[in-house]
């Protein structure tokens, strides 16, 4: 363990002893047996859910099963009734708050809409994390802010004008720079391809899957974008009946016997999406 209760990423390696020299992938993220109620409404119980390091994970569900609660749960924003999130090794809820808020600068969000301080300038909307977590001069935090927008594949002049002012597909890759800001090591993303248009979803996608094999990005990607699971992704987890009910790459999703499943991943856009060979073998 590290001398903050939570472990630097060079001492993770090579210790799992596979003499071939093959590493178990790596967990970041584990969910057991989670329930979260609001009230008398339970939105998960007996939730179970693993995150693999440096994979893009898209989490499917239908509307209102509790996709963005469980974002928010991990993110220790919403309290749990039950269950253990573990978060790098580390049980969140045993974290002293020095150590919660070093884990929180290796964790960036993207919230739905890009959420932009709308008052604030690209930059400065940038530099909200920065400044809450680093003490660094203006124009250090000047350059960095440049070096993000830089890494979304934003204009420097976006970096002095208003949200207002940006297109759709340029606020959510504002936010992607705000949720970068801090060099995270996992991303959440709630819906970051919606509004967009199909263009622009596969430009925003190509961005996530560049950041994931540059940077080593885990992404946790809550997404109803049949392209970004397609074409994005490297497993689905699908929610459903307050449980996490499918994991796995694609195919297991097209496999699985799950009503919702089936109605979801064999509807008429998906079916559009697979080559004719899989179209058979899942119609
Ligand atoms: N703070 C809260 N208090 C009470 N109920 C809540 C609260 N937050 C969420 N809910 C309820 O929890 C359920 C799950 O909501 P959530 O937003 O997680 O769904 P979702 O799967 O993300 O849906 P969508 O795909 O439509 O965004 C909904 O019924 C919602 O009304």
């Amino acid at each position: 363990m590290g001398e903050h209760g939570i472990r630097p990423a060079a001492a993770r390696h090579g210790e799992d002893g596979d003499p071939s020299g093959r590493q178990a992938p790596e967990v970041v993220i584990r969910v057991r047996n989670l329930k979260v109620a609001f009230g008398e409404k339970v939105i998960m119980d007996g939730l179970d859910l693993d995150v693999m390091r440096g994979e893009i994970l898209g989490f499917v569900g239908g509307s209102g099963q509790g996709k963005s609660v469980l974002t928010r749960t991990i993110l220790g924003l919403v309290r749990k009734q039950r269950g253990t999130i573990d978060i790098f090794g580390e049980n969140v809820d045993r974290l002293a708050s020095q150590q919660r808020r070093r884990l929180e600068r290796r964790i960036g969000v993207m919230f739905q809409q890009g959420a932009l301080f709308s008052a604030l300038t690209v930059k400065q909307n940038i530099q909200v994390p920065m400044r809450e977590y680093l003490a660094l001069p203006p124009d250090l935090l000047d350059e960095l802010a440049m070096v993000k927008l830089d890494l979304v594949g934003l204009p420097q002049d976006a970096a002095d004008k208003a949200p207002s002012e940006l297109s759709g597909g340029m606020i959510k890759r504002a936010a992607l720079a705000r949720a970068l800001a801090l060099d995270p090591e996992i991303v959440f993303l709630d819906e970051p391809t919606s509004g967009l248009d199909p263009i622009g979803a596969a430009e925003f996608d190509d961005l996530i899957v560049t950041l994931k094999q540059t940077l080593g990005l885990t992404v946790f990607m809550v997404t109803h974008d049949l392209d970004s699971l397609y074409d994005a992704c490297d497993r689905i987890a699908a929610l459903a009946d307050r449980k996490v009910i499918a994991v796995g790459p694609l195919a297991t999703m097209l496999a699985s016997d799950h009503p919702w499943l089936k109605a979801y991943f064999g509807g008429e856009r998906a079916m559009a999406r697979q080559p004719a060979g899989e179209r058979e073998q899942n119609g």
